[in-house]
């Protein structure tokens, strides 16, 4: 008997293959109900893992038909960036007289969406777009005030949602997906995908996010090889063991693929738009770029409403899957005694981004009362050299995320300062305005990506001497 787990997919017939049903409004006649499944399972699916297993709702019912109107009409009529170089007149126009017909829309009432976690997902995700296009189509001098009738339905979702009041991840990848062509398969093939909805509507900007939906698409057998190894480990015997090797030996070559899809980014994605076109929408108030603070109004009439007090905007450092790996591996706390700066502890703080199920999970994964690395540390030699070769496949994927930040972000900041002929000779990373260059979170970007990535290195463990 084959003595390894054979990792199974699930029939379409299988009962976790049905579509998932909405936590709240539950079934359709004669359809079982594995929504206790879903909650019990943190909203991680057999197939998509971090992604939900059907296309997310592309529009909210017609009592909130205002807020779609008025994103639908913003990204029709592609309103600009407010701090675009030379924007006309008439663009400027656009967005001025878009931006009063976001002030004039009611405050809608957003008790209805309470009962559907969906309705809830894609209310955050519209309100965030136009809040993100609301304060991004104005010049650098105004000061932001987001108007009531995005503020306090807003910040209510969010509050439901126990997300921050801001564009996530979620928002412009895991619930902002589509297929291209519609199709059985229960697994959604990597390339029939699509964005729902883009700032720019262009193919670069769609490109970006595809490229993390295809990683987390990808990244559900890491997953399920997390979930047998957790399992095995249980066990702990020399059988146990093996297996847990050969499962290694697969999310190694798992991960060497996750750095291929995020390589391939370039094939879609031109570096200097999406540095000068895409990349400015998503700044949060905690990089906005001229230090602004983000005012919401009408919090006065809502008392219980809290004003946000950090505001990151949407990154990938916000995925789940990645954060799992790290903890799987042990990699996040491991390391941490000679950082002052624990460069994990920013990461962490990524975990209020996330999904509440999604940050469940994690922490789930970060209480499993025998962690792998202690297993490792043992010092069975086939399991280390496994463990190490997953460990150093992680730091080569962090490696291929620290060129592609340097072709998207560092090198089109570096022209961008070059062409206004203000180079400073010094040799940090700064922006256009000589300060050191931050992430979409506010993060002094390289030394941050940096760290994390030299944390990953030093965690792979010396085999112990005879
Ligand atoms: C053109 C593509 C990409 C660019 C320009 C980019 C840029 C960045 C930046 C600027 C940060 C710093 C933190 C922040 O600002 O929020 C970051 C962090 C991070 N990104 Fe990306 N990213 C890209 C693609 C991806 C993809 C596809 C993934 C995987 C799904 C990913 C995963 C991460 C992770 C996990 C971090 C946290 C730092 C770490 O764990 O090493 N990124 N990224």
């Amino acid at each position: 008997m084959d003595e390894f787990v054979q990792l199974e997919t699930l029939s379409p017939q299988h009962f976790l293959s049905l579509p998932r049903p909405d936590i709240i409004i539950g079934t359709a006649d004669g359809v079982p109900d594995t929504s206790t499944l879903a909650a019990h399972d943190f909203d991680v699916d057999t197939r998509t893992g971090f992604m939900p297993p059907d296309p997310p709702p592309s529009r909210l019912p017609l009592e909130w038909e205002p807020w779609e109107a008025v994103l639908e009409d913003a990204l029709k009529t592609k309103l600009q960036l407010g701090g675009k170089p030379g924007i006309t007149p008439e663009e400027a126009a656009l967005s001025s007289s878009w931006r009063a017909r976001v002030r004039e829309t009611p405050i809608l009432s957003t008790l209805d969406l309470t009962n559907s976690e969906l309705l809830l997902r894609r209310a955050h995700h519209v309100l965030v777009f136009i809040m993100h296009m609301y304060i991004h189509t104005q010049s650098l001098d105004t000061e932001i005030r987001i108007p009531p009738s995005i503020s306090i339905p807003l910040l209510q979702v969010s509050s439901q949602l126990q997300l921050p009041a801001v564009g996530t991840y979620s928002d412009t990848v895991l619930y902002n997906w589509d297929l291209k062509s519609p199709s059985s398969d229960p697994i959604p093939a990597i390339h029939n995908l699509r964005s729902q909805d883009l700032f720019t509507g262009t193919n670069d900007e769609q490109e970006f996010y595809l490229a993390s939906s295809r990683i987390e698409i990808r990244g559900v057998e890491a997953l399920e090889l997390m979930r047998a190894t957790m399992d095995e480990m249980f066990v702990g015997d020399d059988i146990a063991v093996r297996r847990i090797t050969s499962f290694l030996h697969k999310m190694t070559k798992v991960v060497d693929e996750l750095k291929d899809i995020l390589l391939a980014v370039r094939d879609g994605c031109d570096p200097e738009f999406f540095y000068h076109s895409v990349r400015p929408w998503f700044c949060g108030a905690d990089s906005d770029p001229a230090k602004r603070k983000w005012v919401f109004e009408g919090l006065e009439e809502y008392p219980e409403l809290q004003e946000p007090t950090e505001l990151s905007g949407p990154s990938a450092g916000q995925s789940t899957l990645i954060h799992s790996l790290d903890i799987f591996l042990g990699l996040d706390n491991c390391s941490t005694q000679n950082d002052p700066d624990d460069r994990w502890s920013l990461l962490r703080r990524m975990q209020n981004y996330m999904p509440r199920h999604h940050r469940n999970f994690l922490r789930h994964l970060s209480s499993n009362p025998r962690p792998l690395r202690s297993l490792v540390a043992e010092g069975d030699p086939k399991l280390l050299e496994a463990y190490n070769a997953t460990v150093n496949a992680v730091k080569e994927f962090r490696d291929a995320h620290i060129r592609i930040v340097a072709i998207y972000i560092i090198g089109p900041s570096r022209k961008a300062k070059a062409r206004e002929a203000e180079s400073s000779g010094s040799e940090s990373i700064v922006d256009e305005n000589g300060r050191p260059l931050k992430g979409t979170g506010g993060t002094n970007l390289s030394q941050f990506l940096k760290g994390v990535r030299d944390k990953t290195a030093e965690a792979m463990i010396l085999p112990r001497l005879a």
